[in-house]
């Protein structure tokens, strides 16, 4: 590849967003790709990792913050540099189908015009169509005329936003077959193609190289490339072991991603925030209890907040069953304390969709750690796991799970209630100011779900009341 023309390079880009709290986040890093001629590359990644920025970035939608993205000179000179197909078509609803394609159309006699645009209907199977209107197609004919629209003009290179995921599985597979199929052809003029996608097997079957981005910020995790002929067939050893890679990598940004969320790496306005929101929370507790204690996990937070120190976030509840964490922990303690992620699934019998929440709640409850993509047994995940007699077991969870603030918060202000109860929109609150960033339903939910199993708060549904159980 390294002896092939570059047509695009991209050189220590960074993007930074304004959360809705108004602080700061820098969605991508340092990103460094070059995209050579003739190459079809496909960008994957976690939901948020970055993807479509960087594909607007690199098409030139929007400006990166820091960074360079440089095209080559076109041949032909006059040749448009890039064209862009949408997820959600992006067509106009008052403009028939020929309209629709000669938006994009460069400078050109009319005559010349009409020729390319019936070449192009012709080439994406939409003749016969060409007066249509787009409320008159179905969902897979009006991606074809955004594919169409972007291909007339022949730019150089041809971004694609998640150009399939709008469409049911079966339009999406035979529009990617139709194009394996243009992108075969000799006289094709688009020299290059990006695809952002989140469907491995859509990136397995384009993609002469598939870019892996981590999350938080976006970079360049890992770079795989697919040299296998076209149509490219599953079932083959090949393809297979690329898609094994692929798995393995994304099991490892899983993982990665779970460890992340319950660190939290300082910038000045994140502090700033945080601190606002721990003072807001213990103001708001006076008011709620004068008697309220501060507690202890909290009052380290407040403490440990200079900008350069790396502190502990508040962590949130993972929506799992308790009895799955359980079952994984004795699993892992019978078993040889340290396994990867893979092979876990496969010993309970569970997809890695059902396994990594109780990974990752496992986790925040100090049984194991998931350094890459294994998953190991702590010492407290030991001697829980070890622990036969029930009543003590039941001890060791309840303070595993007391030792997470959201819980250690909300119980203490259920204790000074007292009889009376504490409301659930109190609790409710004081979720919304710990974890501004989660959904507050799902975390009270899942706190009500842990303290039920662990004998630790009641809920009354009626009154819509916490209790301490008697
Ligand atoms: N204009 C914007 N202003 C603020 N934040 C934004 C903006 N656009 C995107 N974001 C945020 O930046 C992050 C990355 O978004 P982006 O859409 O690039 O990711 P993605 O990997 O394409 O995600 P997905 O696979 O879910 O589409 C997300 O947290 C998103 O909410």
């Amino acid at each position: 590849m390294s002896k092939k023309k570059i047509i695009l390079s991209v050189r220590s880009l960074c993007k930074d967003y304004r959360r809705p709290s108004g602080n700061m986040f820098t969605v991508l890093e340092g990103i460094h790709l070059d995209i050579y001629d003739g190459e079809f590359l496909a960008l994957v990644g976690l939901s948020g990792s970055g993807k479509s920025t960087l594909l607007r970035c690199m098409a030139g939608l929007i400006n990166p913050d820091r960074g360079t993205v440089s095209y080559a000179t076109p041949s032909p000179e006059n040749m448009q540099l890039s064209a862009f197909v949408f997820q959600n078509f992006a067509l106009f609803p008052w403009m028939s189908i020929r309209e629709n394609i000669a938006v994009s159309m460069p400078k050109l006699t009319r005559q010349e015009q009409d020729i390319r645009i019936d070449r192009i209907i012709q080439m994406v199977g939409l003749k016969g169509f060409e007066d249509a209107f787009p409320r008159e197609l179905s969902g897979g004919m009006r991606q074809r005329v955004s594919l169409a629209r972007a291909m007339v003009s022949d730019p150089m290179i041809m971004f694609m936003d998640e150009p399939f995921s709008a469409l049911d599985p079966l339009t999406s597979e035979s529009l990617r077959a139709e194009l394996v199929r243009l992108w075969a052809q000799p006289d094709r003029k688009i020299r290059s193609c990006v695809l952002v996608t989140h469907r491995f097997e859509e990136a397995l079957q384009l993609a002469d190289r598939i870019l892996i981005l981590s999350s938080n910020p976006g970079t360049i995790f890992r770079s795989i490339e697919i040299n296998l002929p076209r149509p490219r067939m599953p079932n083959s050893p090949e393809y297979k072991e690329i898609e094994e890679q692929l798995e393995k990598a994304f099991g490892q940004l899983h993982l990665d991603k779970v460890t992340d969320e319950n660190e939290f790496e300082n910038t000045t306005t994140d502090v700033q925030s945080r601190q606002k929101q721990i003072d807001n929370l213990n103001k708001n507790r006076m008011v709620i209890s004068t008697h309220d204690k501060v507690s202890e996990p909290e009052n380290k937070l407040t403490k440990n907040n200079s900008p350069t120190s790396k502190q502990r976030r508040i962590k949130p509840l993972i929506n799992t069953n308790l009895t799955l964490v359980e079952g994984l922990v004795s699993r892992l303690s019978t078993e040889v304390e340290t396994t990867d992620l893979y092979d876990l699934c496969e010993d309970m019998g569970q997809s890695v969709d059902q396994v990594l929440p109780a990974v990752a709640a496992a986790e925040t409850l100090g049984f194991i750690i998931t350094p890459g993509i294994r998953v190991v047994l702590t010492d407290e995940g030991r001697l829980f796991a070890s622990e036969h007699d029930a009543e003590v077991r039941g001890k060791m969870m309840r303070n595993a799970i007391l030792k997470l603030p959201v819980v250690y918060s909300i119980y203490e202000l259920v204790k000074n209630s007292g009889e009376s109860g504490l409301e659930a929109d109190i609790a409710i609150e004081q979720i919304v100011m710990m974890l501004p960033f989660e959904d507050h339903d799902v975390q009270f939910q899942t706190l009500l779900k842990w303290c039920r199993y662990a004998n630790l708060i009641v809920y009354d549904s009626d009154e819509e009341k916490l209790f301490i159980p008697d």
